[in-house]
């Protein structure tokens, strides 16, 4: 194939060594290497700033949808395992990132990051300047955006450039469905750092059920290891069926896409489910299908909050915590109805962090107690959830 620019618009030549593109939608092209899958990856372009974790945070099920920048410059320096993955097919698009993938260096490593990615069909890109990236979304909100990866150095701009301008917004999107589990099943892995004595670990007493939007392995195994027996149902699940497994508590998982997309049969299951007095606990989209219930309004942020170092306060304690975070919609502080009280509040940039129901024991946060990867500061929020489960018991 010719190395010059083809003369019908056709696929052109890039600069030398450059096997990678990210397109994004306003037209602006950075040049890199290629690495995982051959081919187009295209979705909302973010950024996480975790230092540590990528393979979590590539397998939550949260960022569907998503092509993630990493703003740690050195990604997969401990390859792959079989053991931090959060979903066994991973959600997001693909990665960019800085530095060239290394030869691993750990024990537990089991693939390179890049035989991973292909092996996993994702797309990904290194040699990116993911500081200029990473400006361009905090300035500019989350563009969407298409990685392709050619070997022979080959792309074919315009229409990469029409793709990714015509690429749909997430806003509207209800992902959830997607990556929901197909049926019903019983959870009992618990986290094996509380197993090694890190933390609590109690035999099951109570009966969870936890609707799976796209659930993270860490948050079922945090429940399991705070003395829950957990029945994991489809986010599809009606309020009747849920209340036939007689739950002690009800959990609502994190998950991807727009919130308000969930409002055709998430939202009215919950407001069932509210009504019942049964304790309830939401993570994350939880938190927003939750508020959605109860009568709040969601909305998507510019470029929401990823990463493993997010200070939030308790106000019910006064206590300050550092939190995991990953969402890109957030609920809205002036459409919280009387009587729903917000507890915890970010204090990066004073968005609602967390919510509770006066007089009931139903309570949210928007943010990731289970870290995985992250700080521990907040998992009390299990035992606070346990808590609200034993005054109920007789
Ligand atoms: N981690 C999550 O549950 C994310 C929730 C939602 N999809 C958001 O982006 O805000």
């Amino acid at each position: 194939m010719t190395s010059s620019p083809a003369q019908d618009g056709g696929p052109v030549q890039g600069p030398a060594g450059a096997t990678a593109a990210l397109v994004l939608a306003d037209g602006t092209v950075l040049w890199g290497r290629g690495v995982g899958a051959v081919g187009e990856a295209g979705g909302e372009v973010v950024f996480n700033t975790g230092m540590s974790g990528y393979q979590e945070v590539m397998t939550d099920p949260s960022y569907a949808g998503q092509i993630i920048t990493f703003t740690f410059p050195h990604i997969g320096n401990v390859g792959t395992n079989t053991e931090d993955v959060e979903a066994t097919t991973p959600a997001a698009r693909g990665c960019i990132l800085r530095a060239d993938i290394t030869e691993p260096s750990n024990w537990r490593a089991a693939q390179t990051l890049t035989a991973w990615l292909a092996s996993h069909g994702l797309v990904g890109m290194t040699g990116v300047d993911t500081r200029r990236l990473t400006r361009r979304i905090r300035d500019a909100g989350a563009p969407n955006g298409i990685i392709a990866h050619a070997p022979d150095g080959l792309f074919d701009l315009d229409a990469l450039k029409a793709r990714a301008a015509a690429w749909p917004s997430l806003k509207g999107q209800d992902l959830a469905k997607d990556v929901t589990c197909a049926q019903t099943y019983p959870w009992t892995e618990t986290r094996w750092s509380l197993a090694h004595g890190y933390g609590v670990l109690e035999q099951p007493r109570f009966h969870v059920v936890a609707i799976d939007y796209g659930a993270k392995r860490n948050i079922l195994r945090s429940l399991a290891s705070h003395g829950c027996r957990v029945t994991v149902v489809p986010a599809g699940t009606d309020a009747e069926t849920i209340m036939a497994h007689r739950p002690d508590g009800i959990f609502l998982s994190n998950g991807p896409g727009d919130p308000a997309a969930t409002g055709t049969y998430a939202v009215p299951v919950v407001r069932r489910l509210v009504e019942t007095g049964t304790p309830i606990f939401g993570i994350c989209l939880g938190h927003q299908i939750l508020a959605l219930a109860l009568g709040a309004t969601t909305y998507k942020m510019d470029t929401g909050h990823r990463g493993a170092n997010h200070p939030v306060k308790d106000h019910t304690t006064g206590k300050v915590e550092i939190t995991s975070q990953n969402h890109g919609f957030g609920v809205d502080r002036a459409s919280l109805p009387a009587g729903v009280v917000e507890t915890h509040t970010s204090l990066f940039d004073g968005t609602v962090e967390g919510l509770a129901v006066e007089g009931k024991p139903v309570f949210s946060v928007q943010y990731h107690p289970e870290a995985s990867p992250g700080p521990q500061d907040s998992q009390y929020l299990f035992a606070r959830f346990v808590d609200h489960i034993k005054a109920r018991q007789p």
